[in-house]
């Protein structure tokens, strides 16, 4: 039965953290909306921690919160006696939300009066330090988060990014009492300022996270990015993960619809290695179905002429691609994008894919909605916080066991696009 429960605000996140409680000796699934959580199912069990992705970063906050304390309720049904609320370590969110609404509505409903606040997430370069959020060398606000289209940062001070969002006061650990070891950092959490606040906790490398972890491991929620889960201990050390869905050879496609540098990166680098289709946005507004079949089309003929390099969909090679103003009455790009991607997985699905990277969180939460998956198990890790997950997926020509890699904007090597495939064989 599980006893440790998260709930995820993006698909990329979810199995972020999922690959890294499996490393830490949880047998881990993760469930597709709250909804997944309903049913009898073995996997869930029979797993030690459930993952709920959900899909709530960029929605209304009301609804992210709606979303997020069903969640919590159904973990609870499950067994789950311990929280985590999974953000990203770049701390993607606006001053409406949605950390800090989800933080105090999951607080509330525990009926407990704090938590901490820990994006750190040091082996992708997220560190924090008297406060400030750090991607490698960049402030978070000097760092390319600051055009990011639905959530662009632009501020590095974690405390400030925070208070806009919550009702309740927010406080900070500085990285000196983090040194000082756990006794330490509870002893701070116990002062009458930090009691009923959301407090920020300075970390720079895995044993500041592991230091914060024994400190609230009484704690009913804690709050982070994938990072803190280095401090955790599950009960089945060296927890298998799931063998791979498809074999070598099996179709297989990339799906990119995230503009985040690292994508770009890794866009540029696919261009000249693997057959490539940018999506045309004047053409899915002007005809979608057609601009769809052309897109798949493309993908089935890249089979057909070399199984071996998997064709790449991509919404973004340049940060000039973005689209700054919607046309009048048109569809916003970035749903327009999610809708085009997540139907060319439907459908390539159903000509055969059966291994699928998708890069971006939102476009990976539209792409296995689509695809009707109800859990993902956690497969071989292909680099920090990205992994190979297996899921059953349906399609109109027929669905199936496929392996899924999601990947986060702005987590992966540069050649990811064409070595990920190496840890399915
Ligand atoms: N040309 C574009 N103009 C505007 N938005 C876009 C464009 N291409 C993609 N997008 C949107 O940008 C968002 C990227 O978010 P996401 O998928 O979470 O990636 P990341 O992981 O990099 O944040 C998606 O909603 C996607 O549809
Ligand atoms: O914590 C992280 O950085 C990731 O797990 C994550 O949430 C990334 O979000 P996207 O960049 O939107 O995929």
């Amino acid at each position: 039965m599980p006893t440790l429960g998260a709930i995820a605000d993006d698909f990329t996140g979810a199995t972020d953290l999922a690959t890294m409680l499996v490393a830490r000796g949880f047998r881990t699934v993760v469930a597709v909306g709250p909804d997944a959580l309903g049913r009898a199912d073995p996997a869930l069990a029979d797993a030690d921690a459930v993952v709920v992705a959900l899909k709530s970063r960029t929605a209304p906050a009301g609804e992210a919160v709606a979303l997020s304390v069903r969640s919590l309720e159904a973990l609870r049904a499950l067994g789950c006696r311990r929280f985590y609320f999974k953000y990203c370590s770049t701390f993607d969110s606006t001053p409406r939300g949605n950390i800090g609404p989800v933080t105090d509505a999951l607080l509330d409903a525990l009926g407990a009066r704090r938590t901490v606040v820990v994006p750190s997430f040091p082996a992708t370069g997220r560190t924090v330090y008297r406060g400030r959020l750090f991607v490698h060398d960049d402030l978070l606000d000097e760092s390319p988060m600051r055009r990011h289209p639905l959530t662009p940062m632009r501020d590095a001070r974690v405390e400030r990014l925070l208070a806009p969002q919550t009702g309740r006061p927010v406080a900070r650990i500085g990285l000196e009492t983090v040194r000082d070891g756990a006794d330490a950092v509870r002893a701070a959490l116990d002062e009458p300022e930090r009691a009923d606040a959301l407090t920020v906790v300075d970390a720079v490398d895995d044993r500041d996270l592991a230091v914060i972890a024994a400190a609230t491991e009484d704690f009913p929620l804690v709050t982070g990015a994938a990072g803190l889960a280095v401090g955790l201990r599950g009960p089945h050390p060296g927890a298998a993960r799931t063998a791979p869905a498809s074999r070598p050879g099996d179709p297989a496609v990339v799906l990119a619809g995230s503009a985040s540098a690292a994508t770009r990166a890794q866009v540029a680098h696919a261009l000249d290695r693997l057959p490539a289709r940018r999506l045309d946005l004047a053409a899915l507004r002007a005809d979608f179905t057609g601009a769809l079949a052309d897109l798949t089309g493309f993908a089935r003929e890249s089979w057909a002429a070399d199984p071996g390099r998997p064709p790449l969909l991509y919404a973004v090679a340049d940060p000039d691609d973005v689209e700054k103003v919607t046309p009048e009455g048109a569809e916003p790009a970035s749903e327009l994008v999610e809708r085009a991607l997540a139907a060319c997985a439907r459908t390539l699905v159903g000509a055969g894919a059966r291994r699928l990277l998708v890069a971006g969180g939102e476009t990976s939460g539209a792409v296995v909605s689509a695809l009707g998956a109800r859990t993902l198990a956690v497969g071989a890790p292909i680099a920090p916080g990205v992994t190979w997950a297996r899921a059953e997926v349906a399609s109109p020509g027929g669905g199936g066991a496929v392996d899924l890699a999601l990947k986060s904007g702005n987590f992966g090597s540069t050649d990811i696009f064409t070595t990920a495939w190496e840890q399915l064989a």
